[in-house]
């Protein structure tokens, strides 16, 4: 009986690899291929621009303040491999026109011809108390981080639909998977990421074209340090579950899951663990991704609760902390 079950088993993974070449697409080549990166920068998204460049890669950054556009423009220009790259800049509030992003996509494929790979990297934090965050605040959020990667991908969609190929990579983080303490504005822009790229490669893999969504952890970026001023002890401390990843890691990553057109990139033990806990019915780019979440699931749960353990209990001594000032201060 036991002997039959793993006879069965074993088959059926085999039929599984048979037909994977099926759900396995094609890499994406880089030589050539023009790659828009919005937040380019700056951090993770100037990294990306510098990684794909240096593969051969022709490169529209897409920022607001022109200054550092041209900054991160001379920096990226240092890592050519031939004389025929270029690095165009466009300065563009990607969260707040849909026009306006449209004119800029259009633009940048008048110089570089149609986009093959579509980065929205742009996008900030703000943490707080959920009382304490302003209230625009969660529109700002949404605007940026949602609104500023839906315009620019709506932007691209129908010419890669037509030209049956591209690329579009969604920036979120690893609070884009798991709601933590202080994160009640990022958090939610960052899921609905997730939930807009899963809708989105159902509808055009027919096409060839596929979506990447990164999950990075803390990265050490600009970015990263403005948000660390006003980070409460409570979200510091359970952010720093996750190790700091340096960007140039970070966009390694991603430019190599968005090139081989994997639909999950994440990065280190914590960030394999999250994705495989949270892949939910999220799309599978291999057999062997879709085996190691159906074997790892139950386990990774299990040191899921552990954790949780843990950062309820950081919350808890934070409050204890606080309310022990407190007296000290009032008896003081
Ligand atoms: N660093 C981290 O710890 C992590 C970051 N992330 C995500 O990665 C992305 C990049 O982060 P990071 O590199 O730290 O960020 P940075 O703050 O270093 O860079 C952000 C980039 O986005 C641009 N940008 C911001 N707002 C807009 C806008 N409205 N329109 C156009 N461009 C805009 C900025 O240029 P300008 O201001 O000139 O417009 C800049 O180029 C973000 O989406 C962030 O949420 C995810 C997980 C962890
Ligand atoms: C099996 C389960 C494993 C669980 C591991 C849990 C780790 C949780 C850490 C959460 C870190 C959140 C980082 C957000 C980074 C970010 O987006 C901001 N820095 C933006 O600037």
């Amino acid at each position: 009986m036991l002997l039959l079950a793993a006879a069965f088993i074993v088959a059926f993974v085999l039929l599984l690899y048979m037909v994977s070449p099926l759900i396995s697409p094609k890499p994406l080549a880089l030589p050539g291929a023009h790659v828009v990166v919005t937040g380019g920068s700056s951090g993770i998204g100037k990294c990306i621009a510098i990684e794909c460049y240096k593969q051969g890669a022709f490169i529209t950054l897409v920022a607001r303040d022109e200054n550092k556009l041209l900054q991160a423009k001379k920096e990226i220009e240092k890592h050519s491999i031939n004389d025929k790259q270029v690095v165009l800049c466009i300065s563009v509030d990607v969260s707040q026109d849909y026009g306006q992003v449209e004119n800029v996509i259009k633009q940048a494929q008048e110089k570089l011809g149609p986009v093959d790979m579509l980065v929205n990297c742009a996008g900030t934090s703000v943490s707080g108390k959920f009382e304490d965050l302003e209230i625009n605040y969660f529109e700002r959020l949404m605007n940026i981080n949602y609104l500023g990667s839906v315009y620019p991908s709506r932007a691209v969609i129908t010419t890669m639909k037509e030209r049956r190929m591209g690329r579009i990579v969604f920036v979120s983080s690893q609070a884009g998977q798991l709601g933590l303490f202080g994160f009640t504005a990022y958090s939610s822009s960052k899921f609905a990421l997730r939930g807009l790229a899963e809708a989105l490669q159902m509808e055009v893999k027919p096409y060839n074209i596929y979506i990447t969504i990164a999950y990075p952890p803390d990265t050490d970026t600009p970015g990263f340090a403005e948000e660390k001023k006003t980070k409460p002890l409570e979200t510091q401390l359970i952010s720093e579950t996750s190790s700091l990843c340096k960007p140039e890691q970070v966009a390694k990553q991603i430019v190599k899951d968005a090139t081989q057109g994997n639909f999950n990139s994440s990065i280190g033990s914590d960030g394999y663990m999250l994705s495989s806990l949270t892949c939910g019915m999220s799309p599978v780019t291999s057999i062997t991704e879709g085996l190691q979440q159906i074997v790892t699931m139950g386990l990774f749960r299990t040191i899921a609760l552990f954790y949780l353990g843990s950062f309820d209990s950081i919350i808890r001594r934070c409050m204890i902390q606080k309310a022990k000032s407190e007296t000290v201060d009032k008896t003081a």
